[in-house]
């Protein structure tokens, strides 16, 4: 297997070849007014090259077309092969990302076939998933690298492979980068998804769909602990809005087109292979390296407090949800009966306040934080969260074991050993 430094510089760049030889262009020299031309038309050339580029540029974020032909059909085909009797075929969306990558594993260790699907973002340090990449990669699970808005790609893979499952985690994820960013939050968690239904609903047979909500839905919601029938019409950031969105228009695509489709709503999960710009994550860092963290504090300098939910935990709660999620009954596009819809919270149900949080990451790291405690600033925060899970675990027996403590544990031991703290070199953040 390639290791990571080698997919990142491979070792044949390619088969650009520069031509030395100038027995043309000296003819073209020849006159004056040719060298005038031949100026015009380099000029001509340099800025459809440079507005080429730009297109490229921008569009790269999403779009690749590096998929395709017989060898990369062969790759798909044999990560999809189901080794259990029984077993599923899932097509993991967003399958480097913090959650795709543990829930791709846990699949792919049960026997299950597993083929990923990521864009490589650059919203973290895209590193971060080559290496969760290479991980899979050693387990045998095949990456597409591609975006969700690649309509043909989608279709492509739906002729390749008849999925029973998709398992859709890909998306925009992060509260407060909504405000920087808008536009990523419509184009992966509205337009990603809705043609990521298109595709299912008009594959044969189409497959059952879970994917990630979130508890940020709840929103403004003050009854507390949050069930999935209390209202979520109060988002407080644009993440929320689209993932609330994204609840009513899988809605649309179970009633229409029969799609068996279950929602989970995460609530801020945390563990080893975690997303940087969380703040466990981020704490973590300015903790090691001496760096102040800041703290938000609510109205009347109350604590805030999150439902933090243990990576495994949500694991089960994703396989729990895959295994009973009933199948879609239309084909092609045509519905030919109803299909299960479900909504379920995957939370810890212990809130703990950020500033405890701290306590436990300082015990663990063994380093006193410098804490800078300032008001919530309005950026889409919300006060608190809590799960009641009753509902998941009726359906599939879900049941969390992994207290705060004992999780961020075993995060920070990740984090030592990924960053390299426990060797004497301290690796580059
Ligand atoms: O459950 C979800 O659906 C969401 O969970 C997560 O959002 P959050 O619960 O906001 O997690 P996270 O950023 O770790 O902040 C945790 C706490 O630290 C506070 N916080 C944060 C940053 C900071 O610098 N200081 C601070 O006090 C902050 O005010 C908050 O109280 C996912 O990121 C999101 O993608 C989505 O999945």
């Amino acid at each position: 297997m390639p290791s990571i430094e080698d997919e990142l510089f491979p070792s044949t760049p390619g088969k650009f070849k520069i031509d030395r030889s100038n027995r043309q262009l000296n003819r073209c020299f020849a006159s004056t007014s040719t060298m005038f031309l031949w100026a015009l038309f380099l000029i001509a050339l340099t800025a459809s090259y440079l507005s080429f580029q730009s297109f490229v540029d921008s569009g790269s974020r999403y779009l690749t077309a590096s998929w395709g032909g017989i060898q990369w059909e062969k790759q798909v085909r044999t990560s999809a092969q189901i080794h259990r009797s029984g077993g599923i075929s899932v097509l993991v969306t967003g399958a480097t990302g913090f959650v795709g990558s543990h829930v791709s594993l846990a699949l792919r260790k049960r026997g299950d076939g597993v083929v990923g699907l990521d864009n490589y973002n650059n919203y973290y340090d895209p590193s971060l998933k080559r290496a969760r990449a290479s991980l899979l990669s050693s387990r045998g699970i095949f990456v597409v690298e591609g975006d969700l808005n690649d309509a043909k790609l989608l279709s492509k893979l739906f002729d390749v492979v008849a999925f029973t499952h998709v398992m859709h985690l890909a998306a925009q994820a992060g509260v407060r980068y909504a405000l920087e960013n808008p536009q990523s939050y419509v184009h992966s968690n509205i337009a990603g998804l809705v043609n990521l239904l298109e595709t299912c609903k008009a594959a044969n047979p189409q497959p059952a769909m879970v994917w990630a909500s979130s508890s940020s839905v709840y929103g403004l919601n003050e009854k507390v602990p949050f069930s999935e029938s209390d209202r979520t019409d109060q988002p407080a950031s644009l993440y929320a809005a689209t993932k609330k969105a994204g609840e009513e228009i899988t809605h649309t695509y179970n009633h229409i087109y029969g799609l068996a489709i279950t929602g989970l709503r995460f609530f801020t999960v945390y563990g080893p292979w975690g997303r940087p710009d969380m703040a466990y994550f981020s704490f973590t860092r300015n903790i090691l390296q001496g760096k102040p963290i800041t703290i938000y504090r609510g109205k009347n300098r109350v604590d805030l407090a999150r439902d933090f939910t243990f990576i495994d935990d949500i694991v089960k709660g994703c396989l729990g949800s895959l295994d009973s999620s009933g199948k879609s009954t239309g084909s092609g596009g045509k519905k030919r009966g109803s299909a299960p819809y479900r909504i379920f919270n995957l939370g810890n149900t212990s809130p703990v306040t950020v500033p405890i949080l701290v306590d436990i990451l300082e015990k663990h790291l063994k380093v006193k934080a410098k804490r800078n405690f300032v008001e919530m600033p309005g950026n889409g925060d919300v006060p608190f969260t809590h799960a009641n899970i009753s509902s998941a675990r009726k359906e599939f027996g879900y049941k969390p074991t992994t207290d705060l403590e004992t999780g961020l544990k075993k995060f920070v031991r990740w984090y030592l050993s990924y960053y390299g703290y426990n060797t004497k070199a301290k690796l580059v953040q």
